[in-house]
């Protein structure tokens, strides 16, 4: 089966007069992790509430495993993960109670306490969910949308509010399921997550897709060319695809060193604040 995870083409979603989703094209491949990554407001949660079956759409095609999430079955839906951005429910339930209860939902759910000790969460099994840390919470939340062995799992905003461990300990575990063949499909405003945890990352401003390629690809984009300054009591720039070259030429003219010589090329940063322009 060819068939794409996901398959979004056009879309369009209007809240009133705000076109929070405006003509936006997708397609995540099966097996790897996605990311969509954009400035607050880009229109992240809307695309996803729409792929999961949550919120209609005004316009365009969606196909998630094949089928269009309007009209999902129960089956459809159990082959689908789902963490959002905030869930404090069952906050008296224990770890423990509260992935049992989500695994008897699903038809081949995965063993309660490996989940459980794949998320970390072993020491916490028999703490009640109000007694978590935001992180270790998270991490629950990661475990509910596992348990049921999703072919494709949603992570809408996953880390933010984290410490830089929590983090990491967090893309270790969304690594991981990569290995399992999970296909993941991430929201994020954060720059280094995508780069570290996405196969392919999306960049969407005011609605649209500005950039779909692997996190090297865009980055590379960057490297085609820099920005040369030199200071001889006037200030000079140059941008160049050949610095080196630009730097041998100015080093023969000064006869040695380049007075206040910098060379600076953009990084994957630059780029991604590039696209997103001011909205970032
Ligand atoms: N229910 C709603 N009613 C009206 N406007 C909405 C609604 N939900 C979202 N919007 C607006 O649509 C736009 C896109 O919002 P959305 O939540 O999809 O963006 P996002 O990229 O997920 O942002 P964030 O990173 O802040 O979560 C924003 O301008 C937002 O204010």
């Amino acid at each position: 089966m060819n068939e794409p995870a996901v398959l979004v083409q056009d879309l369009q979603k209007t809240y009133g007069v705000k076109r929070a989703v405006d003509g936006l094209d997708l397609r995540v491949e099966r097996g790897e992790i996605f990311a969509v990554l954009g400035p607050n407001g880009a229109g992240k949660t809307t695309t996803v509430e729409i792929l999961e079956g949550y919120r209609k759409r005004d316009r365009g095609k969606v196909r998630v495993l094949g089928t269009d999430p309007e009209h999902g079955s129960r089956g459809w839906r159990s082959r689908i993960g789902i963490v959002l951005q905030s869930a404090d429910d069952h906050a008296e339930l224990t770890v423990r109670e509260m992935v049992t209860h989500m695994s008897t939902c699903y038809p081949s759910a995965r063993d309660v306490d490996e989940v459980i000790a794949a998320v970390g969460l072993t020491d916490k099994a028999k703490a009640r969910t109000r007694q978590l840390s935001g992180g270790q919470r998270r991490r629950l939340d990661v475990a509910l949308g596992i348990v049921g062995r999703p072919e494709l799992l949603f992570l809408d905003e996953p880390t933010t509010g984290f410490d830089p461990e929590a983090r990491r300990s967090f893309w270790d575990l969304i690594s991981g399921l990569r290995s399992d063949g999970t296909t993941v499909l991430l929201t994020t405003h954060y720059l280094d997550e995508a780069e570290h945890l996405a196969d392919r990352i999306a960049v969407v401003r005011d609605g649209r897709v500005v950039a779909l390629d692997t996190p090297a690809a865009i980055g590379s984009r960057a490297q085609q060319e820099a920005t040369v300054r030199w200071d001889d009591g006037t200030r000079h720039e140059q941008r160049t695809a050949t610095p080196t070259t630009l730097v041998a030429d100015l080093a023969a003219h000064y006869g040695g060193e380049v007075p206040g010589l910098e060379v600076h090329r953009p990084t994957l940063e630059d780029v991604y604040l590039g696209l997103v322009g001011e909205a970032a």
